[in-house]
């Protein structure tokens, strides 16, 4: 087996489709026949469903994995109520422990060819008093590929986040433009700025599809070389 290939999928905001890109992303792995796994270490908003606490992420990256390697692993913090992490986490009396995280991400990458593990939020969210998401990457040791929500305020979300992954010692192995809002305006324009500034490939452009899952636009796609 290959050396496994790992990255961590940060964001722009929060809705603004890291998983639907995360999955489009194993599609094109398993495509290109390899094993490829999701991860979320860390989830805000569950339901209780079949007998388990359920995420909506967990359970997409489940079903765009090669295979379920269990909840505990892919899911390690799976917080109930739809809110900032750190305070959902403080509500539950829980402390986010990076090295459950860490655990949780090797086993992941012993079964796999392929990781892509999505961040919670944009890039830079607390976690606990003294560790957020960006510290998260940093101690699973990943580069990260960027998902820009194309949408008016994409430029700024993006530029700035790009020079806080700069900051904190990160790679930014590329960046996925995801077509969020189908209305917006001077889309070509907008990916020409961003071309020009993010000093990292473009991995490719996910269109707007209604109706239509991540599986359909892994064709879009390709994984960092
Ligand atoms: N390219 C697209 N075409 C159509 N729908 C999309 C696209 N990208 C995302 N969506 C939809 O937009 C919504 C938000 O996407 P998604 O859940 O992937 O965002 P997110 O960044 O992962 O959010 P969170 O921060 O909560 O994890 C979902 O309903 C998703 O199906
Ligand atoms: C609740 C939902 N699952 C979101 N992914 C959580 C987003 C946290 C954002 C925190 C912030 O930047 O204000
Ligand atoms: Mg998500």
């Amino acid at each position: 087996m290959t050396e496994p290939r790992a990255w961590f999928l940060a964001g722009t905001d929060t809705e603004i489709g890291k998983t639907f890109v995360a999955c489009a992303l194993l599609h094109a792995a398993r495509r290109d026949g390899h094993r490829a796994l999701g991860m979320k270490p860390v989830a805000a908003g569950a339901e209780w469903i079949a007998g388990e606490w359920l995420n909506e992420d967990a359970a997409q990256l489940r079903a765009a994995s090669s295979f379920d390697p269990g909840l505990d692993q892919l899911n390690p913090y799976c917080l109930k109520t739809p809110v900032a992490p750190h305070i959902a986490a403080a509500e539950e009396g829980i402390d986010i422990d990076p090295a459950r995280i860490r655990a949780a991400f090797e086993s992941l990458r012993a079964q796999a060819d392929v990781v892509i593990v999505e961040g919670i939020g944009g890039f830079r969210v607390p976690l606990g008093d003294r560790y957020d998401t960006a510290d998260m990457a940093r101690e699973l040791g990943l580069p990260v590929i960027l998902v820009v929500g194309m949408r008016l305020g994409c430029i700024n979300h993006a530029l700035l986040t790009v020079e806080a992954i700069a900051a904190r010692g990160l790679t930014l192995a590329g960046w996925i433009a995801n077509r969020i809002d189908p209305a917006m305006l001077r889309v070509d324009e907008n990916l020409e700025a961003l071309r020009r500034r993010i000093p990292a490939p473009l991995l490719g452009v996910v269109p707007h599809v209604a109706g239509a899952g991540p599986a359909q636009v892994a064709a879009a796609l390709r994984l960092p070389a």
